[in-house]
Formats: C-alpha cells, sequence, structure tokens
C-alpha cells in the first residue's frame, strides 16, 4: 500500500512531505526532485513570489546514495520566504511586543503579516476556516488553505512518476487545453513523452502556437484589468498495463481515484475523463471505442475518447484525465466582502498573488495522477524492490492469452 501525507504552512519554516510503501531501488536524487519544483514554480502569469521562492530540496529519510530504502520517504522544502516570518509563524508563543517589531522587515512591510486578517476573501478558505476551526482571524486558515502545500506534492510526485517509469515503463505529462474562455480543438494532436521538453519550455504549456499565444494575450489583458483566469490541463499517462484499479467497488475504481486526487488541489472545480461532458451529448454509437483486431492479431480500440479506462479499470490505452481550475481568488480589483469585527461593507485585501496558475496547476495534476497509478501498481504488482515489481507486471502481462492482447508480443 502506498500512502502520503504533506505538512506545513505557506510562510513556515518548511513543507514536510512523506510517502510510505515506496519499492526499494526508485533512483531518485535531490535535483531530480529540484526540477520538478522548478517546472511547478514555471507558466505565464504566477506571482512576485515565485520569482525568488527557491524551493530548497532535502530528503531527510528513505534515499541513500540516489536510491530508496523501501522505508519512507521524507522529505523537506525550505521556504525562502521563512526569514521574514519568523515571529508571524512562530510554532511558540510569542509577545504583542515582538509581534509588533515583526512588520518592521524592510521593502515588504505593505505586506502587513502581523495584523489580523478580519476580512475573509471570497473564493478563499478564509471565513469558512475561521467558523470551523474558532480562529478570529484568517492566518491561520489562509496559511494551510494555500496552494503553497502543492510543492510538496509535486516533490512526492517526481518520486512516485520515477517508480512508474523505472518499473513498468510508465510516463506521465500534462499540458495546458485552456486559458480563461479559449479552447483548443479537441482532436488536437496529444503530447508525448518525448514533447515534456517543449511543453515546459512554453509559458503556458502547450504545444499548440496559436494557442499558446493567444493564452499569453488573455493573461496580459487579464493583469491589465486587474483581474484573474482559471482554464483547464489535460494530464495524460502512456505505458500502463490494462487492469489498474478494479470494477468491483466504488472506492477501487481508477477513474474514481483519479479524478478525487484532482479534486484534491486547490482551485480544482471539475474533473473529466476522456471525453467526459461531451460524451454525454452524443449518442451511443459516436461515443465508444469501438475495436477490431490489426492484421498483427492485436486487439485495438480505434479511438480513445473513453480516456484510458473502461468499469474503472486502465485499459492499456493513453490515459486522458482533464481538470477544471477556477480564476484565482485573489482579484487585484479587490472583491466585495465584510468584516467580522464590524457590520460595516468592506472589500477584501489584495497583496500578492498570481494572475493565472493553470500551467503551474497541470504540474501539480501531473503530480497526484502519478501518485494514485504508483499506488494502483504497487497495489497490482506488490514487490518489495524496483526489480521484484517489474517481474511481477511482466509476469501478469504474458500471463494474458495471446488473443487478448492489446499489444505486441
Ligand atoms: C499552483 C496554484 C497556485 C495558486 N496561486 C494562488 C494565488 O496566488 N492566489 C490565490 O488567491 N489563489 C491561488 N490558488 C488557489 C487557492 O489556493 C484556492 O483557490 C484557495 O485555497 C481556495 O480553495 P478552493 O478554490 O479549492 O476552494 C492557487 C492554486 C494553485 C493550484
Ligand atoms: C507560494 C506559492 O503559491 C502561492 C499560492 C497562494 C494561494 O493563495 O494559494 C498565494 C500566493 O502566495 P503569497 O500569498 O505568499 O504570495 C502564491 O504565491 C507556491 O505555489 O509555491
Amino acid at each position: 500500500m502506498l500512502r502520503w501525507l504533506t505538512a506545513g504552512e505557506s510562510h513556515g519554516q518548511a513543507l514536510v512531505a512523506t510517502l510510505e510503501g515506496l519499492p526499494a531501488g526508485v533512483e531518485v536524487s535531490t535535483s531530480d526532485v529540484a526540477g520538478a519544483l522548478a517546472r511547478r514554480r514555471l507558466g505565464y502569469g504566477r506571482g512576485a513570489r515565485m520569482k525568488f521562492e527557491q524551493d530548497q530540496v532535502t530528503f531527510l529519510g528513505g534515499v541513500r546514495h540516489g536510491i530508496t530504502l523501501g522505508s519512507p520517504v521524507a522529505v523537506m522544502i525550505d521556504n525562502t520566504e521563512w526569514p521574514k516570518w519568523q515571529t508571524v509563524m512562530s510554532a511558540d508563543p510569542v509577545s504583542d511586543a515582538a509581534m509588533a517589531a515583526s512588520d518592521d522587515v524592510g521593502a515588504e512591510k505593505e505586506l502587513a503579516r502581523n495584523r489580523p486578517l478580519t476580512r475573509p476573501r471570497p473564493g478563499h478558505a478564509d471565513l469558512v476556516g475561521m467558523q470551523k476551526y474558532g480562529f478570529d482571524e484568517a492566518r491561520p486558515v489562509l496559511e494551510r488553505a494555500s496552494a503553497r502545500e502543492t510543492a510538496a506534492r509535486v516533490a512526492l510526485g517526481e518520486i512516485a512518476a520515477r517508480l512508474l517509469h523505472q518499473a513498468y515503463g510508465i510516463s506521465v505529462l500534462s499540458h495546458t487545453v485552456a486559458i480563461g474562455e479559449g479552447e483548443v480543438a479537441d482532436d488536437a494532436v496529444l503530447p508525448g513523452p518525448g514533447d515534456v521538453e517543449a511543453l515546459d519550455a512554453n509559458p503556458v504549456r502547450t504545444l499548440d502556437r496559436a494557442g499558446s499565444d493567444a493564452m499569453v494575450e488573455q493573461i496580459d489583458a487579464a493583469k491589465k484589468a486587474g483581474d484573474t483566469l482559471g482554464g483547464v490541463v489535460e494530464v495524460l499517462a502512456y505505458g500502463l498495463p490494462p487492469g489498474l484499479g478494479s470494477h468491483v467497488h466504488w472506492d477501487r475504481r481508477l477513474d474514481a481515484r483519479l479524478a478525487g486526487a484532482l479534486m484534491g488541489v486547490q482551485a480544482i472545480k471539475g474533473v473529466e475523463v476522456g471525453d467526459g461532458f461531451a460524451t454525454a451529448r452524443r449518442r451511443g454509437s459516436a461515443a465508444h471505442d469501438e475495436m477490431d483486431r490489426g492484421a498483427d492479431g492485436v486487439i485495438r480500440r480505434r479511438s480513445g475518447r473513453a480516456g484510458g479506462t473502461e468499469g474503472g479499470m486502465s485499459t492499456g490505452d493513453p490515459l486522458r484525465v482533464r481538470a477544471a481550475m477556477k480564476p484565482i481568488s485573489t482579484v487585484p480589483r479587490a472583491l466585495d466582502t465584510v468584516d467580522i469585527t464590524s457590520p460595516d461593507a468592506a472589500t477584501a485585501i489584495h497583496q500578492r498573488s498570481d494572475v493565472c496558475a493553470v500551467p503551474a496547476a497541470g504540474v501539480v495534476a501531473e503530480a497526484m495522477v502519478a501518485l494514485v497509478l504508483a499506488e494502483a501498481c504497487v497495489e497490482k504488482f506488490g514487490g518489495d524492490s524496483v526489480a521484484e515489481t517489474a517481474r511481477n507486471c511482466r509476469g501478469y502481462l504474458d500471463s494474458i492469452p495471446e488473443l487478448m492482447r492489446t499489444w505486441e508480443s
């Protein structure tokens, strides 16, 4: 069983993450994880913090000489902001005098770190978090609700992706399919594993040149108007064996687990598998993936409308899932809100924030998909080392009769 957890606040000392149940023998270094974190920081439309956040990575356990040990992996990612927030985010009690003095930290004084945040920001966890956890200001809520936490998930996702690739030959990648109102054509050529560098080099992580220019223009226009944007990302996985997940119970369905994991990313408000909502508008004759047998005897699905799952199991065809991100909640043109210390109307604070984080959300979505797939593989193939789990996977594939195969033997 693969399990993972993260901890840490946005302006706390560091984020930490643990991954338990990972086979021994996965090759991974701190620079691999740092590379994944750098990909998450990129993307046109991100705010000031991403320019200086360093994402320094330390393995605290589970890895020796670049190889996982089979013990829980623990990763720490320092927050570059910490020196300025030590008093405000101190774990130990702080005197009022020290708190008052903490605002005097130079250039970023306007951030007002130490003033109680009593005007809940619409679209954030602020108000309901205060109600639920019994706080009289939003800081204790927003610090953990912040998508800074996704850095920890991307760190774990990179380790999961390495297991997938090294043990089973699976590749996971993502691309942006829409920013704001514009959407690339449904039949756009899907990026493959060889396109990852090109995607990362593109400002909005898409291969669609014209679409990319239009998306950048949209982000510029939103920024100029003091507004923010959302969009849609698609995650693809290649090289899956058939039969990950199961049809036998709701919480074992691979599509359900992927949807849950993607909906668990901050600001994701919709998920579709394959053609998803578009399928609901089609007739059955145009909705499914018909099969035939090629001259080589191999079974082929003629299309990929189902997105690589049938009956809650991977089919072995490319997996395709999309996630819809709402526009960034901290809108520079301040939104109306209330002040919980007064009956008067108020406006929400806006300090710095992203205008659009859709390309970054794609990297986070990729990490979530990698974790779910790694969990499903470990569940199906077991094994305590990469060599053992890889052997189990091969044994399973070899056991499937020739006339049932969807791959060349
Ligand atoms: C990569 C990423 C970056 C984000 N950056 C911001 C940001 O700078 N400002 C903001 O208001 N929301 C940002 N968000 C979204 C908020 O964290 C999220 O909307 C908020 O915590 C409320 O959660 P909910 O939208 O899931 O209800 C970001 C989300 C992601 C995935
Ligand atoms: C720090 C990250 O994203 C942050 C996510 C975020 C939010 O409200 O979700 C708000 C911003 O943080 P701050 O309020 O400190 O400027 C983003 O920069 C990150 O992705 O590493």
